[in-house]
């Protein structure tokens, strides 16, 4: 197409909605103008597939659960039973928070909280993190970090640099399930860091958790400063506007009930049974074309060119793939769909992998996300008439240009300014974007039954460590890794028994490696004193 046609085509495709100042260009998706016809009877039903989870059906089957994420924003629209709950942990989440910033909660030791150390993992962290990252003020009420993983040396990094303020920090431990072992475990860890201080865990904590779920009741946060509700039909990674998201947005002063607004607004949009002028659809229409036709199947690249929205990416990590990548269809078919997501942030990324993009492989199609407004305020010229925010600008229009040119597809979605309503407006919108796409292509977008494989592997691991300890116990000789394996019964897992030794004699386990590290085959383990004599003998045990 020549310019002429492509200024018509984006023309004819623009989505703009008034309330939010959102675009939505499509035009550099090449699908043809019969896609529309071709997947109509498709999006009727996910048109209806949609109103009928709206309307609170079993829309997540073999959980045998509702999918209610869109009445957090318009409780109006829930089942009549659930409407209080919603209502009132909202102003649950708003009273607890004034009384933190005007002191009325407070530390035993401090006069006023200062810090949050969030735990949680998956969608009970990448949320929190992308709103916090996109819509932090400069110099907020209180400052935030994260737990999200269960290393060690990640936890102490935190930790460490909280040490003198952790009389003042508010620790928030965020699980749905209550059952997930790296949220137990930094939750166990944080204790340990508080008691060692002689501070009262249970007057800094507070618990985001299904009532009665494991860590509701082996805490038993009820006595905990507070505990709010995590609903049974909000999956983790549509949570972002449940609890999970707002209290630590509203702790750092950011308005949630404008985020709330701004993904109502939205929502209204998406629910428009009209392909062509329903954001959410057309996305979805995109990603079908780049991801499902004929040509085959593109990973998707997330490029905003801005800063705070950088973790705009791993958000939708998340979001896109733990709810499309399944290996059965809603009839039980293999079909193995997903979209892969991956992508930071322009311009930064053109000096990383946009030279892949543009010449390599053609495996992909961008998602730019433009915001118009530069900052607040007046910038400074860098050269005579441009500022750097003409650079930001000139580098998106470029790119875009640049892999077009090279039949490298994108889509740009263009935002006023990062503010509460745009950042609630955009997960809206890929939300129902990815519930749109899951009925075209006929799965359950709403559970995540692979998942749980790597967990129960990983089970299966601890547990033959422990009883790797339990023999060595018991064993004065050195014993070869075959004799180990032998010994506990299980003679075809010496492989799996050698990655545990390997790990245990790097730390103060007491386990030492004897022979030669290049060959495995020859080394032998035994129970006993390491190289680092203090640390072979400190354990520390959770308070
Ligand atoms: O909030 P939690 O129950 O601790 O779950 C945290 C995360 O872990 C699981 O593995 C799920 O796959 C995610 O969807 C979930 O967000």
């Amino acid at each position: 197409m020549n310019n002429q046609e492509l200024w018509q085509r984006y023309q004819d495709w623009l989505y703009f909605h008034e309330g939010l100042g959102l675009y939505l260009d499509v035009s550099r998706m090449n699908f043809g103008d019969d896609l529309i016809g071709k997947l109509q009877p498709k999006f009727e039903q996910a048109f209806k597939a949609m109103d009928e989870l709206e309307a609170g059906a079993i829309a997540n089957p073999d959980e045998n659960r509702r999918v209610g994420h869109y009445w957090l924003r318009d409780p109006e629209l829930a089942p009549e039973e659930l409407k209080g709950e919603i209502v009132a942990t909202l102003e649950q989440i708003e009273s607890f928070v004034e009384k933190v910033h005007e002191g009325i909660i407070r530390p035993p030791s401090a006069p006023q909280f200062t810090d949050i150390l969030s735990i949680g993992i998956g969608g009970s962290s990448l949320g929190p993190k992308f709103v916090a990252k996109a819509l932090v003020a400069d110099f907020p009420p209180l400052n935030i970090h994260f737990i999200d993983n269960t290393d060690p040396d990640g936890m102490d990094q935190v930790l460490n640099r909280l040490k003198d303020r952790l009389c003042s920090t508010l620790c928030i431990v965020i699980s749905k399930s209550g059952g997930t072992s790296e949220t137990r475990n930094g939750l166990l860890e944080a204790k340990h860091a508080f008691h060692s201080q002689g501070l009262d865990f249970s007057r800094h904590a507070v618990a985001i958790t299904m009532s009665g779920s494991q860590m509701d009741v082996a805490e038993n946060c009820d006595n905990w400063l507070a505990k709010f509700a995590m609903f049974d039909w909000v999956g983790g990674r549509t949570s972002e506007m449940s609890s999970v998201g707002l209290l630590s947005a509203a702790l750092l002063g950011i308005d949630i009930r404008s985020m709330l607004g701004g993904a109502q607004e939205m929502d209204k949009a998406t629910r428009l049974p009209d392909i062509k002028r329903n954001p959410a659809s057309l996305l979805a229409l995109c990603w079908y074309h780049a991801c499902h036709g004929d040509n085959g199947s593109k990973n998707m690249v997330i490029l905003p060119y801005k800063d705070s929205l950088v973790l705009f990416s791993r958000y939708l990590q998340q979001l896109v793939m733990e709810s499309l990548g399944k290996e059965l269809d809603r009839d039980g078919k293999v079909v193995h769909e997903g979209i892969t997501v991956y992508g930071n942030k322009g311009s930064t990324d053109q000096h990383a992998y946009v030279q892949q993009l543009r010449e390599g492989l053609p495996d992909f199609f961008a998602t730019f996300i433009e915001v118009l407004e530069d900052r607040k305020g007046p910038s400074i010229e860098i050269e005579p008439d441009f500022t750097s925010g003409d650079f930001l600008s000139g580098l998106l229009q470029g790119t875009r240009q640049a892999l077009y040119d090279n039949q490298r597809e994108s889509i740009t979605i263009t935002v006023p300014r990062v503010d509460t309503r745009c950042v609630g407006a955009l997960i809206a919108l890929y939300e129902r974007a990815v519930g749109f796409y899951a009925s075209l292509v006929n799965i359950n977008a709403y559970h995540q039954p692979g998942v749980e494989a790597g967990k129960k592997a990983a089970a299966d691991f601890l547990l033959l460590q422990k009883n790797i300890l339990a023999v060595l116990k018991t064993t004065r000789q050195p014993l070869t890794l075959s004799a180990l394996a032998e010994k506990i019964g299980v003679p075809d897992q010496v492989e799996t028994i050698y990655k545990v030794v390997r790990h245990l004699s790097m730390n103060p386990r007491q386990i030492v490696l004897h022979g030669n590290l290049a060959k495995p085959v020859e080394l032998s383990v035994s129970l006993g004193r390491q190289n680092n004599e203090e640390g072979n003998l400190i354990l520390r045990k959770a308070s």
